[in-house]
């Protein structure tokens, strides 16, 4: 792990899978207190220089890591597939969103750093400066081990920050191999640490720390509330970016080709592990069981396979845990009355891998109040829910604890333009699916967030305000 500057390793280790083969890739160093100490107090030193260069003079080095990300980008993409699971084709859109989380931050170099305002005193000035925060936390999850190291390191360095990464124990490589590129590229020592080990033992600590100014958290719901706790005694920022649970809806009057195929997409992608996709669909009943049936000749098509293999479409889960969850799941639903349609669990030709591959699922027969529509899966399993109206089926969106993204499929733009209006949620996507761009924010409602990443409001929650008032009257 990279502390302070040094790479370090350690007697105590703890191992690494990999999804697909169930076996252990390697073994990673268990960061401890006095690695916290010696990261934070060089990261100290290193931020008070970084944060007196210029938007211009960061931005270059920000360029560089892009360079090297690209120099290095099939390398980082392999370790991406090694210990998360997700196919190389998904792997290499990923190191795509790492460069362009980057390429934002750098059209920050001519940022608007602060106004003059009006004073009511003549010959004096008032002033509001924003200015770097200092040392920032950033403990990120596993579904995308690059992009979101990405995205909190590229702002976090264009404002004038050091930052310290403590990356999930299921996917800490991604870390380690982002920030040698950072080194290489030429990021000054100890502007970008990464600890590796547990998230309630260095992670807590790393959060605790007096140094620590600013924590940005992607992670579930429970670790976000846990980590809000652990820093309300600080009084420090905190931004979090939480679970999901997003739905599809599909009005009759929807084109049902575009809904159909982005329904699909948007709930296998990385094997449902993305905090945006699809968690549950809803069909107008007049088009309900057509839907069914064109979503499940894709589905069924679906290729589970060798994350290495160009031809597979859908990896692994994570981890056996994971796997476990999603499987309670579908047997909750199929229990209390859910229909499965196809999937379930193991895929027949891999009922003995060892790798913890789940099959493509649908669930049909499902009613809103079943745990499978409430709480997120984070896995490959679609539950669809026939509605009747829009006040209805509005109804069922917002009734979850979850605020993040939701989708619609409609021709009519009265109701589109209401949807908009009346969706509980930090994201809306109007007859279009995903992701979100880098430009906009990414920001989560109710049990899903506080604050946001991305675009300008993203940028700013790595800056404070600083109010200055000058007296330039000449002598008295
Ligand atoms: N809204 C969004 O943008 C996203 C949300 N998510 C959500 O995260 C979940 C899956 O990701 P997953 O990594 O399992 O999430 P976890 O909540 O398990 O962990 C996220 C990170 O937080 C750390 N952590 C956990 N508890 C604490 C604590 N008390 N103090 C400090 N750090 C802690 C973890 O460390 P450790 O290594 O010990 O686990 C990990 O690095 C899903 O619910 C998913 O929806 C995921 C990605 C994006
Ligand atoms: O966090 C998520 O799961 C999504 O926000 C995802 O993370 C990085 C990708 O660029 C986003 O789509």
């Amino acid at each position: 792990m990279l502390v302070g500057g040094r790479w370090v390793s350690t007697d105590e280790t703890r191992p690494v899978d990999n999804p697909a083969t169930g076996d252990v890739l390697t073994e990673v160093p268990e960061a401890g207190p006095e690695h916290l100490e010696e990261t934070l107090a060089v990261a100290y030193k290193a931020q008070k220089d970084w944060g007196r260069r210029t938007y211009a003079e960061r931005a270059d080095v920000l360029a560089a890591v892009i360079d090297t990300v690209e120099e290095h980008a099939e390398e980082l993409a392999q370790i991406v597939v090694a210990e998360q699971g997700k196919t190389i084709t998904e792997a290499r859109g990923e190191i795509g969103g790492v460069k362009a989380f980057f390429d934002f931050a750098l059209t920050q170099k001519y940022r608007n750093v602060g106004e003059v305002v009006a004073s009511s005193a003549a010959n004096r000035q008032l002033m509001v400066r924003e200015e770097p925060i200092g040392i920032v936390a950033a403990i990120i999850p596993w579904n995308f081990p690059a992009a979101i190291f990405a995205r909190k390191v590229a702002p976090a360095l264009m404002a004038g920050n050091a930052i310290v990464l403590k990356p999930s124990e299921l996917t800490p490589l991604s870390a380690l191999a982002m920030a040698k590129v950072c080194e290489k590229a030429g990021v000054p020592a100890g502007l970008v640490s990464v600890l590796t080990g547990g998230g309630r033992s260095i992670g807590k600590a790393l959060v605790e720390h007096p140094l620590v100014g600013m924590v940005t958290v992607t992670g579930s719901t429970r670790a976000g509330r846990e980590i809000l706790a652990q820093a309300a005694h600080k009084v420090i920022p905190v931004s979090l970016e939480l679970g999901g649970k997003a739905p599809v809806i599909v009005f009759d009057d929807a084109d049902l080709d575009l809904a159909v195929q982005e329904a699909f997409e948007s709930r296998f992608w990385n094997c449902g592990q993305v905090c945006t996709c699809n968690e549950r669909t809803y069909v107008q009943r007049g088009v309900h069981d057509e839907f069914v049936r064109r979503l499940l000749e894709k589905v069924n098509g679906l290729v589970v396979g060798d994350p290495l293999d160009e031809g597979s479409q859908i990896g692994p889960k994570v981890s056996q845990a994971e796997w476990d969850k999603v499987k309670a799941f579908v047997d909750g639903a199929v229990d209390a009355g859910a229909r499965l349609e196809t999937g379930g669990g193991r895929p027949e030709d891999l009922a003995d891998d060892k790798g913890f591959w789940f099959a493509p699922t649908v669930l049909t027969g499902v009613s809103n109040e079943m745990d499978i529509v409430q709480q997120e899966v984070f896995g490959p399993v679609l539950p669809i829910i026939p509605f009747d109206t829009y006040d209805e089926v509005v109804e069922y969106a917002n009734s979850t604890d979850y605020g993040l993204t939701a989708y619609a499929y409609t021709e009519d733009f009265r109701t589109a333009l209401s949807l908009t209006e009346d969706l509980e949620f930090g994201e809306v996507y109007i007859n279009q699916t995903g992701p979100e761009q880098v430009q906009g924010f990414h920001t989560g409602w109710k049990m899903s967030g506080l604050g946001g990443d991305d675009g300008q409001h993203g940028f700013e929650r790595y800056t404070r305000k600083k109010t200055v008032y000058l007296d330039y009257r000449r002598g008295s």
